[in-house]
């Protein structure tokens, strides 16, 4: 049984308080990164569920056994950080081998004669058993590395040593893979292409998978599920799509994802609809709320954006100047001016429709459906 949960988990570290009420339900097999700004606590929650780091209150399972006192080798966690650490003086294969020799040599009774140690490693590591063998090319065919078998790691690439690492935690079939920001050691390209492959394997092994990053693209793109963290908190935890489509706060609102946030008052409050308005602005909001005072979200993409003299009917549509153009390859983004507020507005480029210029007057169209208010 894979799933974790970790209860009310409280981790100070003398006055620093690391962790405040952290609470998780994370299910057998599921993806499910922690995604937040440095030093919010995304590391300290992993090494309490790895057993690195005693919480100072709360209570971790893994499956149905409480962990709270269980050493960090008798967890069943595999193991993948940023730093791939790799046992530089041996190849591919040996570093993929290596857990599975020690634990044999240690179910044989045969860790006791430590002297001959490093001897008795090179040795099985040199003639495996047949069963660690097929492990070991199991999981290198796995991570695609089968021809890599016998190379030195020094002459693998960032990403190819990457894969060793993954190979190295999977061969041990754990219950649950815990990877702490593998990817931010390689370049983006890279970083794509390593998120397809680790997504890949996670859904081909079925393993439950706790992955932090404070990447917010990488953690939409790979989780099934995501808990945003600030502060040592959980602020929420939701699918990628409803995280970026019903934010909670702003603060989450502002890191997955760009977005328009003006604070506003509410100056009509219906049960199908409410009206803010922000300085001049008036809009109408297709959700309803009991305050007054709310902050108002608008992404980008949710923008429709008119050069002037187009004939706009409908609700909320204002009229503003570009300020700035930047073309992103796909897409256009927009910064127009309304009054004293600035929209960002991102439209698809289509080659042979000119860009909008600086000092253009433009009209934008707001969807009532799209104006959130948090
Ligand atoms: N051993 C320690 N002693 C004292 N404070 C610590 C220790 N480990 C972590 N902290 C503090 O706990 C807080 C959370 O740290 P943590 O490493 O979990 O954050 P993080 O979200 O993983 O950050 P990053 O993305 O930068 O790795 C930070 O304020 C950090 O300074």
């Amino acid at each position: 049984m894979g799933s974790v949960v970790v209860k009310d988990l409280i981790k100070k570290y003398d006055d620093v308080v690391a962790l405040k009420n952290v609470n998780l339900d994370i299910k057998e097999g599921e993806f499910f990164a922690l995604l937040g700004p440095s030093g919010c606590g995304k590391t300290t929650t992993m090494r309490c569920i790895a057993g690195f780091e005693d919480p100072s209150s709360g209570d971790i399972f893994i499956g149905d056994q409480k962990v709270n006192h269980v050493p960090p080798n008798k967890r069943n966690c595999g193991m993948v950080f940023q730093s791939y650490a790799l046992f530089p003086h041996y190849n591919v294969f040996e570093n993929v081998a290596y857990s599975l020799v020690v634990r044999e040599l240690y179910n044989g009774g045969l860790m006791t004669k430590i002297k001959n140690f490093a001897l008795l490693m090179s040795r099985r590591l040199a003639k495996p058993s047949e069963h660690i063998e097929k492990k070991v090319r199991d999981a290198l065919k796995y991570v695609e590395l089968e021809p890599y078998a016998e190379r030195a790691v020094s002459e693998l690439s960032g990403g190819q040593q990457q894969r060793v690492a993954l190979a190295r935690a999977l061969v041990m079939e754990p219950s649950v893979l815990l990877m702490d920001e593998p990817l931010s050691n390689l370049d983006k390209k890279l970083r794509n292409t390593m998120r397809s492959t680790i997504r890949r394997i996670q859904q081909d092994v079925g393993i439950t998978t706790i992955f932090v990053t404070h990447d917010q693209e990488e953690a939409m793109s790979m989780a099934d599920r995501v808990a945003v963290m600030k502060d040592g908190e959980v602020i929420q935890i939701a699918s990628p799509t409803e995280l970026y489509s019903q934010p909670k706060t702003s603060f989450v609102a502002d890191f997955v994802g760009s977005s328009n946030i003006f604070q506003g008052n509410v100056k009509k409050s219906e049960k199908t609809h409410t009206i803010v308005k922000f300085g001049d602005i008036v809009l109408k909001s297709n959700f309803n709320t009991n305050k007054n005072d709310v902050n108002v979200m608008i992404r980008p993409e949710s923008i429709e954006l008119f050069a002037n003299g187009a004939s706009t009917d409908g609700e909320n549509v204002i009229e503003g100047e570009v300020i700035i153009s930047t073309y992103l390859g796909s897409q256009i983004r927009y910064d127009v001016k309304v009054g004293m507020y600035e929209f960002m507005v991102d439209k698809t480029y289509e080659p042979g429709v000119p860009v909008l210029e600086s000092g253009e007057k433009v009209k934008l169209k707001i969807n009532p459906e799209r104006v959130l208010l948090i």
